[in-house]
């Protein structure tokens, strides 16, 4: 379990994180979401124990995280820019990581080979962006880490190997209870396997959601009358937004689906529809309830 109470930090007189909180419970995925110097890597390194708050409380299972080497053997964090030592082949990094971390499952780092198909023997600098950014979750996910954090942990991985790195960490956090913070520009690549998202704005948490919860509560319905709209029906369903487009009504309404229908049906439509939403959307009519533009925040 990840907590944060009110946590900043501040690099000389920038503030980078100002007054978060958060928790993340056991065997989840949580999605930071943020534009450029929202404070997203600086929130990502606090939780590696790279750097220390100013103020507030920051702990892993209970424990503090700074220099606490019983997380560290059981955290990894994969930063955006990788390192690996000059010269180093894959199976170099492996000897050294299994050295360094008692967690380090050899038979494991071997059949994790299948699915990347890089030769262990070769030189991890003269591999590609790409190819780079999957010896990391090769090497990471043989540790059998507890938590992971990974900061822009698709960038630069193409379309089949985003999907293979989502069901490698989905496979871990279903069946060992691994928990995964991880950032990202795009709501998009976070939909498929977050179960919270954190928007974060200028060092601010602006908003958090649990995804089941919020995917379950918020419904675009399309609605449409052979006569008028019933003016009783835009007071019985306050909207997150409302939209007319010729005689059809659009309406982002938060709520039970069960509830919303037999409201609905209760004033005879024509037509009743009741459509998914995309993360995106959610998102766009939840910031705009906070006063918020999410085009302004996520570009
Ligand atoms: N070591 C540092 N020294 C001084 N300022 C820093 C340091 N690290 C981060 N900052 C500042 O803190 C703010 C947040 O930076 P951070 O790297 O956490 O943002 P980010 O959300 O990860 O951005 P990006 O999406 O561009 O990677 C920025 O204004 C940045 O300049």
């Amino acid at each position: 379990m990840i907590e944060l109470e009110s946590v900043s930090k501040s690099f000389q007189d920038l503030e980078a994180l100002k007054d978060v909180s958060l928790s993340v419970r056991k065997g989840s995925i949580y999605g930071l979401v943020g534009s450029n110097g929202a404070g997203k890597t600086t929130l990502l390194k606090l939780l590696a124990g790279i750097y220390k708050q100013n103020s507030g409380k920051l702990t892993i299972d209970d424990q503090p995280v700074f220099e606490n080497d019983w997380i560290k053997s059981r955290t990894v964090f994969i930063p955006d820019l990788l390192y690996y030592f000059p010269n180093f082949t894959i199976q170099d990094m492996a000897h050294f990581y299994a050295h360094i971390y008692p967690r380090w499952d050899q038979a494991r780092f071997e059949k994790l080979g299948g699915a990347f198909n890089i030769e262990a023997k070769r030189r991890v600098k003269t591999l590609s962006k790409g190819m780079q950014r999957q010896v990391s979750f090769w090497l990471s996910l043989a540790l059998t880490p507890d938590v992971m954090i990974l900061d822009e942990p698709l960038d630069g991985l193409d379309p089949v190997m985003r999907q293979k790195v989502k069901n490698l960490i989905i496979q871990d956090v279903a069946e060992r209870e691994m928990t995964v913070m991880l950032s990202s520009h795009n709501l998009r690549d976070l939909e498929d396997i977050c179960d919270y998202i954190g928007i974060l704005h200028q060092g601010r948490m602006l908003i958090q959601k649990d995804l089941d919860a919020l995917k379950a509560d918020v419904h675009k319905i399309q609605i449409a009358f052979s006569g008028e709209t019933p003016p009783a029906l835009l007071q019985d369903m306050p909207a997150l937004y409302r939209e007319k487009r010729g005689s059809v009504l659009i309406l982002i309404v938060r709520g039970a689906y069960e509830e919303i229908m037999k409201r609905m049906q209760s004033y005879h439509p024509a037509i009743l529809d009741v459509l998914p939403l995309t993360l995106e959307e959610i998102f766009i009519y939840e910031m705009g309830d906070h006063g918020y533009e999410i085009k302004n925040i996520l570009a």
